[in-house]
């Protein structure tokens, strides 16, 4: 606003012709009764009232010209507000190009710099003639009755007072509904987004309930907010009632000792009903309504503007702010894992190593905590001790869209969701061409099914009515289409016979990547240049050559699950 000096000039000039009625109410209200009516002079008393109607044409036409001005200054704040943001906006898109590609970031601005417009001119068009018109009732009182003014004065600073505290109140409990809205935003299109999963899982239940904690929290944090500006009133019965109660209490007294003429306590009553009252609730509500809200919005506003442009590391970013990692090898460092505070750890003080792109194996007895080292390697879940990294980045760390993208873990239950097979191929990748997906169908040995279905667009309506292997291998098929650098086979072949499982495990070793496969069968073992065994008193790993007689477990389940001692393919 300093910017535009001319036109604030022009502001308050119109501003004050605007408030010259209210200045007059009172002054001519009270000549009128003093030198007309009660002087038996009705004919001057009549004047005097036809000169406040005339300074009421005087007030309307300082209020058009107040527009002009206050048009500049409104559309010069909203340009400068543009300008501030965009380039902002702007300066994160160059330096954070993953980031330019959330458009909305564009609409949530223009939408929060107009609604910023809106407000600015809201406030100009409402609190300014107020302001001007509290300023115009002090003086008219100064000027008529000095007492009544320094009373009004006084229960107007109370109530000054009280208005700045409970908007700070306001402030709190009007952030505080704003993010329970927010979040019940987050959970409601979180739920929505993920419907055919939340059926699929059959979690409506826990889902149902979550957003039901999400709305009660939303009612509460509003019914608080509200609850709160009702105390709004108090700022009213203190600035606006308490003076005329005083006044009409003092009123005889001040006559009778001749220090007010009757007059001058009419014009005194009309000041502070008919403009100090509405002003007060005026500014009350401003400051309540429209001030809180523009105050809530330019913070955010100015949030996005201050953003500092991110350092080096931060342009190599994920989403989320925290830096890709160079490569995708895994690590395990001295890592402990229980499910309960009182449980016998899973995994203990595990160290392990898996480079990008190599191809491990896993076995053990049932219930080893095989697939606990799968959920731990793909960041499901978080080690009581020790660090799992990816890349040399503790996973924890790093965005949890990207890892969920980069890191897949594929179990025995396979996830097959009413729609179309196409649809189900490409959940992970729907950008896939026809000719990827066709050669997952042809590597997956899905043509059969896709033809039983009618097709690749056919709907698959009863997905229950897919045998587990077939499931089976359109999940493993959905898998190899997808993005992801790391995948972990936890026994996810376990419903195919030995010969689909080796052409699914061979076009998993065929993609680049690495690869992780939590064993079923000796042939999977025999298939991965390295082996971890998880056995009772610590793990063991190398090639098949390493492992067998060295590792009584090893020889032993090899040896069960009808392995010959041939060498890894
Ligand atoms: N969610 C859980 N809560 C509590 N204990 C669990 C949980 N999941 C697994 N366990 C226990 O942790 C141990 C390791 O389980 P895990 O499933 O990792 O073993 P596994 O080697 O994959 O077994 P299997 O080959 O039978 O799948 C088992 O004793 C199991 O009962």
């Amino acid at each position: 606003m300093r910017a535009q000096r001319r036109s604030m000039r022009a502001l308050l000039a119109w501003s004050l012709l605007e408030a010259v009625p209210v200045l007059l109410s009172g002054q001519l209200m009270a000549a009128a009764m003093d030198h007309g009516f009660l002087a038996g002079d009705p004919v001057t008393g009549l004047a005097l009232l036809g000169a406040y109607g005339a300074a009421l044409l005087l007030g309307a036409f300082g209020t058009r010209q107040v527009m002009t001005p206050m048009a500049t200054v409104v559309e010069s704040v909203r340009d400068r507000l543009v300008r501030l943001v965009v380039s902002a906006a702007l300066r994160e898109s160059v330096a954070r190009p993953e980031a330019a590609a959330d458009d909305a970031v564009v609409a949530r601005t223009t939408r929060q710099t107009e609604a910023a417009r809106q407000l600015t001119a809201g406030l100009l068009l409402t609190a300014r003639p107020v302001v001007f018109s509290l300023g115009a009732v002090v003086f008219g009182l100064v000027t008529l009755v000095p007492q009544i003014a320094a009373v009004t004065v006084a229960a107007l600073c109370l109530s000054a007072v009280l208005l700045l505290r409970l908007s700070r109140g306001l402030r709190e409990r009007y952030l505080a509904a704003l993010a329970a809205e927010e979040r019940l935003a987050a959970v409601a299109g979180e739920a929505l987004s993920g419907l055919r999963d939340v059926l699929a899982c059959g979690a409506t239940h826990h889902v149902g309930r979550r957003m039901e904690q999400a709305v009660d929290a939303q009612a509460q944090a509003s019914m608080a907010s509200a609850w709160y500006g009702a105390r709004r009133i108090g700022v009213i019965v203190i600035g606006a009632k308490l003076p005329l109660l005083i006044t009409l209490v003092m009123g005889p007294w001040l006559i009778r000792t001749g220090t007010a003429t009757p007059g001058a306590m009419l014009g005194a009553a009309t000041y502070l009903i008919t403009a100090l009252e509405p002003a007060l609730r005026q500014v009350v509500q401003a400051v309540a309504n429209v001030g809180l809200h523009l105050g809530v919005l330019l913070g955010r506003l100015a949030d996005q503007v201050r953003e500092q442009p991110p350092t080096r590391d931060e342009v190599t970013s994920p989403p989320g702010g925290s830096a890709e990692p160079a490569h995708t090898g895994l690590t395990l460092e001295k890592v402990t894992f229980a499910y309960g505070p009182d449980s016998e750890p899973v995994v203990e003080s595990l160290d392990l190593t898996v480079k990008e792109g190599e191809h491990l194996a896993v076995m053990g007895v049932s219930g080893a905590g095989k697939s606990t080292l799968a959920a731990l390697l793909a960041g499901l879940e978080s080690p009581d001790a020790g660090t799992v990294s990816l890349g040399s980045r503790n996973v924890s760390g790093l965005d949890a869209a990207w890892l969920r993208r980069t890191v897949t873990l594929v179990p025995q239950q396979s996830y097959v969701f009413a729609g179309t097979v196409r649809e189900n191929l490409t959940y992970a990748r729907p950008g896939a061409t026809e000719a990827d997906v066709a050669q997952v169908v042809d590597t997956f040995g899905l043509t059969d099914l896709v033809a039983r279905w009618g097709g690749l667009d056919a709907a698959l309506t009863r997905p229950g009515a897919l045998s587990q292997g077939e499931r089976q291998l359109l999940v493993l098929a959905r898998t190899h289409l997808s993005p992801a650098r790391v995948v972990i086979l936890d026994e996810a072949t376990c419903h195919l016979d030995p010969a689909a499982e080796a052409v699914a495990e061979q076009a998993f070793m065929a993609r680049p990547g690495t690869l992780v496969v939590i064993a079923h069968r000796a042939s999977s073992i025999l298939r991965a240049p390295r082996v971890l065994v998880l056995q009772p008193g610590g793990v063991m790993e190398g090639s098949h050559r390493d492992l067998i007689g060295r590792s009584p477990l090893y020889t032993e389940l090899v040896g069960e699950w009808g392995g010959t001692a041939g060498p890894p393919r």
